[in-house]
């Protein structure tokens, strides 16, 4: 129920204040809505929403304090209403002559009803409400987004465009419903109604633009521009679209035959290109500015592919509509002429576009680069690639955080790769041939004239060539550890104690020694398991056994620069696709097993000894399957288990099932 209860607007003379209604009044624009009508002092604002109280902020938020001081000097009050509930809102709307509605934006987009009831069905109870209680005006919030198809670009559109009802995603298809039924709704039973499509709200406190932004910057995809880059767009500061609020309410009663039961565009007056804007965000909280530039269908295609993965797996997390919008709004030109709403309404910008900018870049400082949640991924979250690399220097190399320094040390790598194993010459060969090409450098750089020309030639410090005592220790300690524990296996592979290891190696040098052959004798092919094409013939065997030693080693090189960093940005999709291929193989695993001992472990009412005990197979289960186990070993040990399982069975007088035997 509203606190104030008043019903000021039917006695209060035209010109004192008005009660107006902010239906959404906590959300990110009602918020901003209602500082700037508290702010002008005309109105008495009952702030609406579906929280169970204001929740005002303890610390010294702007918005809050005027709101707290205008709720204990009467001039604002609050109600909890469910717009799904036309009881509610008729309570909540009584007396009051002006009602602007923002409905919710963070909804879950899974679900059609739910969405259906809230933006629909909502429209449909407030404008019934306003009806019932002869509320006057009501301005609803709509969105640009209700004129586009998600592959058309509109250029400077104004409200002529009819809507083509095909949209992009339910949420507009369902807002464009909301917007008709309450254009439809004007002048029936002396409520005068209008919709504000603003374009792209950005602004302090924003829930949709920036921190999809920051989030996309943290995970390494703002890298990319999506299609030329060229595409303009425009944006709208949210003050300006609050503003555009009030201005229409007054426009409702000045010119009420040219704003009733219209909508008008409202944007910020200055397109710019989409992906200028995006830059100068990420810019501005220290994020690399997007440079590559990748055609917007192939964006597309990865990600019905990773939708497509998604449904695969089950997974609820993935918005696949959220990503699709943002393609869509990443790749098209989408800007709007907003004359009618200037001419008819008296809207203009009141924060120009630059400065919204700054404020919008202020107020998302804690997201910044620099922040202490900047190195992370995921807000705060330590990603498991990041985790499984240590979280120090090879972590931010590998996973790309500073690119210079990345490039630096993969092309050390390259030179180092072909320096030592492609030279055609031996390890040791290779070695002094880098020391002398070393000592040759720095021989002729401390001969060289201290200027050359306008160019200083730095002396390097001999500190440069120091090396602590702790490194020395902590690089010697590393060798002795190695040599130990590779002394350890070969002990192991000298006693026969690991017959698996000794197989492994055998194998490995093998193949090893075939390639090395492959690469040496120019020609020369042992028929090596590893060059699948070495039985063909002399001429392709060796371009095969070349080929395909080097693509091997090509790709050692790059799996670690790509495999952690694709692993960072997927780590939900393969881990669950991991997860996935490892339960298939497992059934197609238990399908080989001889039925009987299949029926052993998947009956979970099995009872077997073991030790003496009465065990169930669950406990089996357990062991079987989170041991890291190899197949070979993981195969012996169930028909051990099993075989063990039958014996008992007969042992001990146990059925399958449990019971006992007669
Ligand atoms: N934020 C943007 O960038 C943007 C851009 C263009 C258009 N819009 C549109 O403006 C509107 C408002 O956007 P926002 O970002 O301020 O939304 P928001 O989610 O921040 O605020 C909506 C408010 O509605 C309340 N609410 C949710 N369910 C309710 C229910 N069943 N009954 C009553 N109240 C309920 C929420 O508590 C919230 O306070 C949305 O329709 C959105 O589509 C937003």
């Amino acid at each position: 129920m509203p606190i104030d209860g008043s019903n000021d607007d039917l006695i209060k003379p035209r010109g004192s204040r008005r009660t107006c209604v902010v239906l959404g009044g906590r959300g990110y624009l009602g918020r901003s809505l209602v500082t700037r009508l508290l702010q002008l002092g005309d109105w008495i604002v009952r702030v609406v929403d579906s929280n169970h109280s204001l929740q005002l902020a303890t610390d010294s938020n702007d918005g809050d304090s005027v709101l707290r001081d205008a709720v204990a000097s009467g001039l604002a009050s609050y109600c909890q209403v469910d717009v799904r509930d036309l009881s509610q809102i008729i309570k909540a709307v009584e007396g009051s002559s002006v009602v602007f509605y923002t409905e919710a934006s963070d909804l879950p987009e899974h679900d059609f009803y739910a969405c259906y009831m809230i933006i629909v069905q909502g429209a449909k109870n407030v404008i019934n409400a306003c009806r019932e209680c002869k509320v006057r005006q009501l301005i609803y919030n709509s969105s640009a987004d209700v004129i586009f198809d998600g592959s058309h670009d509109i250029c400077n559109g104004d409200e002529s465009l009819p809507c083509h009802w095909k949209f992009a995603d339910m949420i507009s298809d369902l807002k464009a419903q909301a917007e008709a039924l309450v254009l439809y709704a004007n002048n029936i039973g002396g409520l005068l109604t209008c919709a504000l499509r603003p374009s792209n709200v950005f602004g302090p406190g924003d829930t949709q633009l920036v921190p999809f932004l920051v989030k996309l910057a943290r995970s390494g995809w703002a890298k990319f521009i999506i299609g030329s880059g060229d595409n303009m767009s425009d944006f709208t500061y949210a003050e300006n679209v609050t503003h555009a609020h009030i201005c229409a309410a007054k426009a409702l009663d000045s010119q009420m035959i040219s704003v009733a039961g219209k909508a008008f565009f409202i944007t910020n007056l200055e397109p710019v290109k989409f992906w200028e804007f995006v830059s100068f965000i990420l810019e501005g909280l220290g994020y690399q500015r997007p440079s590559i530039k990748i055609p917007a269908w192939i964006v597309c295609y990865v990600l019905l592919v990773v939708k497509w993965m998604h449904e695969k797996l089950g997974s609820k997390k993935y918005n696949h509509d959220v990503s699709a919008r943002f393609i869509h709004l990443a790749s098209c030109t989408r800007t709007f002429n907003c004359s009618a709403a200037q001419k008819y309404i008296g809207y203009s910008p009141v924060v120009s576009l630059e400065d919204g900018i700054t404020l919008t870049i202020e107020s998302f400082s804690h997201l910044a680069k620099d922040s202490p949640f900047g190195r992370f991924s995921n807000f705060g979250e330590q990603s498991k690639a990041e985790k499984l690399l240590g979280s120090g220097k090879a972590a931010d190399i590998l996973l790309w955080r500073d690119e210079k320094k990345t490039f630096t040390c993969f092309v050390a790598l390259v030179l180092l790769f072909y320096w030592f194993l492609l030279s055609g010459k031996t390890f040791a060969s290779s070695t002094a041939n880098l020391l002398l090409l070393v000592t040759t450098i720095l021989y002729g750089y401390a001969n060289l004239a201290p200027k050359i020309s306008s160019f200083n030639t730095p002396k390097i410090p001999l500190s440069w060539f120091e090396i602590s005592e702790n490194s020395v220790r902590d690089s010697i300690m590393s060798v002795v550890y190695l040599w130990n524990r590779g002394l350890r296996i070969l002990r192991l592979l000298a006693q026969g104690e690991d017959w698996n290891k000794f197989f492994q190696i055998c194998l490995l040098e093998y193949m090893h020694l075939c390639n090395t052959f492959d690469i040496r004798e120019n020609g020369l092919s042992l028929g090596c398991a590893f060059s699948l094409f070495g039985q063909v013939g002399s001429g392709g065997i060796l371009g095969c056994g070349n080929s395909l030693t080097f693509l091997e080693l090509n790709a050692a090189l790059v799996f670690p620069f790509t495999a952690f960093f694709v692993y960072e940005q997927y780590e939900s999709e393969i881990d669950g696709l991991t997860t996935t291929l490892f339960s298939l193989s497992k059934g197609l695993f238990m399908s080989y097993l001889p039925a009987s001992m299949t029926s052993f472990i998947q009956n979970n009412r099995v009872l077997w000894k073991e030790n003496g005990n009465v065990v169930n197979d669950e406990k089996l289960r357990k062991e079987l399957y989170t041991d890291k186990m190899c197949p070979l070993k993981y195969k012996k040990q169930v028909e051990r288990k099993c075989s063990d399982m039958i014996m008992n069975r007969f042992a001990f007088g146990y059925n399958s099932d449990g019971s006992d035997l007669d």
